[in-house]
């Protein structure tokens, strides 16, 4: 086993306030005492109620929430101080994708600038090798090259999630926190972006800790899990620990929850629905070829017609 980040006892509290003076009366134990290791190139899976702690966790991380108590190491160091991350480069080693792109991604910006920003606060590019880059980004997570002066809101849910991936790796990260991921996105669409994430961690041999509340996207996607309740981790396992062999009673209970959905076949379910989209525009009259572009097969002549739908786009 190959470590890249490992927790002990984290805690993180946040006070709660009350009354004329606005004294401290109570906390809220978010996070409660949690350990876990993530490896090079694995996938670790925090699953858990809304409200359980699995997004303070993420953002203790990624260094967006402050910790209560507790380590943090990465790469053998401690991480747990800012001036400590600073020093180590870790805020390019370590990024984070959220569930919500459009509130994540600016809106005034187009793609070149959303992607590129995060390589502007780490590399000196000029304006040529900058494009390239981002051309480059673009084309591993299969987004055409005219994406590139296009604005957020132009782009579907799922698209929009493949340009958060693209500015996630562009600082050629060791790990990326994806805190639901493919929550907001329709069930074909959720297949494509979690495949894909798979194929970027091994191009890339990156880390995810990924965070969900759905336990058959965590199964397609994790090799080790923890099961949260109340900031506290209640049972932790390999994949098939969990899924096979639960112990405690709270994972017997949301395992039975899962809806009867496997993903591992939601891409040939994703197939048919092309299909029949496909279908559908051919007998409007229109007919897209494999860039997504739109022909208006009524504008061809028949033999024209003829070769297109033969796959001679
Ligand atoms: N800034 C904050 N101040 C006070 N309480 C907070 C703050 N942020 C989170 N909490 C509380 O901490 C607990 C854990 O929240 P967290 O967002 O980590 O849960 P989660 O498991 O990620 O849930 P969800 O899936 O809904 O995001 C919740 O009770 C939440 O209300």
């Amino acid at each position: 086993m190959s470590e890249l980040l490992r927790i002990e006892d984290l805690k993180i509290h946040y006070p709660i306030r009350s009354g004329f003076f606005n004294r401290v009366t109570d906390y809220v134990y978010a996070v409660d005492g949690v350990d876990f290791v993530i490896e090079k190139g694995k996938t670790y899976g925090l699953v858990g109620e809304s409200g359980s702690g699995k997004s303070t966790i993420g953002k203790a991380i990624v260094g967006l929430e402050k910790t209560t108590s507790g380590k943090i190491t990465y790469e053998g160091q401690d991480v747990t101080k800012k001036s400590v991350r600073r020093h180590l480069n870790y805020n390019k080693d370590v990024q984070m994708i959220f569930q919500d792109s459009m509130s994540s991604l600016n809106p005034k910006k187009r793609i070149v600038d959303v992607i590129a920003e995060p390589i502007r606060n780490f590399e000196r590019l000029s304006d040529q090798e900058e494009k390239q880059k981002v051309r480059k980004l673009l084309d591993i997570v299969g987004m055409p090259d005219d994406a590139l002066y296009k604005y957020p809101h132009e782009f579907s849910g799922g698209q929009r999630q493949r340009i958060g991936v693209a500015r996630a790796v562009a600082t050629n990260p060791k790990l990326i926190v994806a805190d639901e991921p493919v929550s907001a996105l329709d069930l074909s669409v959720q297949a494509q972006v979690l495949n894909f994430m798979k194929q970027i961690q091994e191009e890339f041999g990156l880390s995810y800790l990924f965070i969900s509340h759905d336990l058959g996207v965590v199964k397609h996607m994790c090799d080790n899990i923890a099961i949260m309740y109340k900031g506290r981790f209640v049972e932790i396992g390999t994949r098939e620990d969990i899924y096979l062999r639960p112990q405690h009673i709270y994972t017997k209970r949301l395992l039975s929850a899962i809806p009867r959905i496997d993903v591992a076949n939601r891409d040939k379910h994703m197939d048919n629905r092309r299909k029949v989209e496909k279908e559908y525009q051919e007998s409007q009259g229109d007919y897209y070829d494999s860039n997504g572009r739109v022909f208006d097969l009524s504008s061809l002549s028949p033999t024209h017609q003829v070769a297109l739908k033969r796959g001679g786009a």
